[in-house]
This record gives C-alpha cells, sequence and structure tokens, in this order.
C-alpha cells in the first residue's frame, strides 16, 4: 500500500471518521487517497521534468505535500453555499445596510495556476432577512478556493447572497493582487485589481453606492 493509501484508509476504522471529514458525513477516503496519489504523481513528474532530483532528501515528501496542499487551496469544490447557510438567516426587520470589510481572500488564477490575494467587501441591504456574518466570510472561502477569474469570484459571491437573502441590493467589492503579473508575465509588483458588482439597490441608487465605497476608503 503506497504511503499515501495508508494514511488516507488510517481515517477512516470502525466506522469511525478520524481526521479530516465531519463526523457521520458521507465520504469516500479510498477515492480521495486515488486522487491524492495520482497527483503525488504527477507533481513527481513536473519536478523531473524541470531537472530537479526527486529523490533528493528535501523532496522526498514535496509531491505528496504539494498535492494535499492543491487540495487545500481548491477545497472549495467540495462546499456548498446551502449547507454554510443552513440555519444562518434568520428574521429581522433592519432596514440599514449591513457591511463586512477587509475580507481576507485567497485564490488561484485559472490562467496560470498562481495565486491572488487580497480583500473581499460585502454589503447588503436587508429585505426583512438577515444572516450570520461570518457566513459572508465563508461564501467568500467557498467561491476563492478555486480556480477563478477576479470578476466570476466577485459575480459568484453576489448571487450567492442575492439567492439566499433574497436582500433589497447586495454589493461585492474585491481588490487583489495577482501573482501571474507580479512574479512573471508584465512583471507590475504594485498594480492590484478591483472588481465590483452591484445588485439591486446598490445598482440603482447612486447615493448608496456611493456611501459603500466611500466606507471603504475609511480606515
Ligand atoms: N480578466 C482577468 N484576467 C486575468 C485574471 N487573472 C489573470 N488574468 C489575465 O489572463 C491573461 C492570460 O493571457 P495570455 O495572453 O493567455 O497569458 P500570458 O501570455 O501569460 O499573458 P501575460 O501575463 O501578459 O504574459 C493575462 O492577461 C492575465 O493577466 C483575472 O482574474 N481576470
Ligand atoms: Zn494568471
Amino acid at each position: 500500500m503506497s504511503e499515501v493509501i495508508e494514511e488516507y484508509s488510517n481515517m477512516y476504522i470502525n466506522g469511525q471518521h478520524k481526521g479530516l471529514c465531519k463526523e457521520g458525513k458521507d465520504c469516500d477516503h479510498s477515492a480521495n487517497a486515488d486522487r491524492v496519489s495520482q497527483m503525488e504523481k504527477s507533481y513527481k513528474n513536473i519536478l523531473t521534468e524541470l531537472g530537479e532530483d526527486v529523490n533528493r532528501e528535501g523532496l522526498l515528501r514535496t509531491p505528496l505535500r504539494a498535492a494535499k496542499a492543491m487540495q487545500f487551496l481548491t477545497k472549495g469544490y467540495n462546499e456548498s453555499i446551502k449547507e454554510i447557510l443552513n440555519g444562518a438567516i434568520f428574521d429581522e426587520n433592519h432596514e440599514e445596510v449591513v457591511i463586512v470589510k477587509d475580507i481576507e481572500m485567497f485564490s488561484l488564477c485559472e490562467h496560470h495556476l498562481v495565486p491572488f490575494f487580497g480583500k473581499a467587501h460585502i454589503a447588503y441591504l436587508p429585505n426583512k432577512k438577515v444572516v450570520g456574518l461570518s457566513k459572508l466570510a465563508r461564501i467568500v472561502e467557498v467561491y476563492s478556493r478555486r480556480f477563478q477569474v477576479q470578476e466570476r469570484l466577485t459575480k459568484q459571491i453576489a448571487s450567492a447572497i442575492s439567492e439566499a437573502l433574497e436582500p433589497a441590493g447586495v454589493a461585492v467589492v474585491i481588490e487583489a493582487v495577482h501573482m501571474c503579473m507580479v512574479m512573471r508575465g508584465v512583471q507590475k509588483m504594485n498594480a492590484s485589481t478591483v472588481t465590483s458588482v452591484m445588485l439591486g439597490s446598490f445598482n440603482e441608487d447612486q447615493d448608496l453606492r456611493k456611501e459603500f465605497l466611500s466606507l471603504l476608503k475609511k480606515n
């Protein structure tokens, strides 16, 4: 048995989940072990093609570590908004804007598979329903932990909030630095990219939009 399959099989003993997955959640460790094992092989190939000796001490466990790291960095594919928001939305007659700003986000650019990272700022104008504040940050996690372009990430976050809460309006702004523009390609250290999606009242009401954008400038 390969090291990775052994490691993953050990997590599921006598019907008890140990380690990665939540108690009682239906999951398939052996399929995941196969996936990680295949990725490990692929990383070995990549390192070899780059001229590295995959048998030197420092690299011995690197392909496996890289495979697991990549799984973590793309864990959003296995997460569901529905599950995250289950029980977290409640009735509240709050008619003012709710803003959560400076939510750190880390994603991977789908063109080069290198990171882009920065901050997401979210506002919504409730329409009878509000959501646990941390869940807004969790929505950012679900969509950013995937291969992305910043525009789509911004839109997916806004749409998820809009569908779940049916608010009067939603605004999402993301500011990010793309390592594909910093470490390679055009090599611009200080360029940052800002994307925004304004739905409902944030789209229709210029004053509301301005108020949100001016709040983002304040520290
Ligand atoms: N719109 C958008 N473009 C992105 C994002 N991330 C990376 N890109 C761009 O995707 C483009 C890929 O273009 P290509 O010309 O195929 O790639 P490239 O030759 O590596 O381009 P350079 O980076 O200019 O060297 C580049 O312009 C990247 O800057 C993103 O989130 N949104
Ligand atoms: Zn890129």
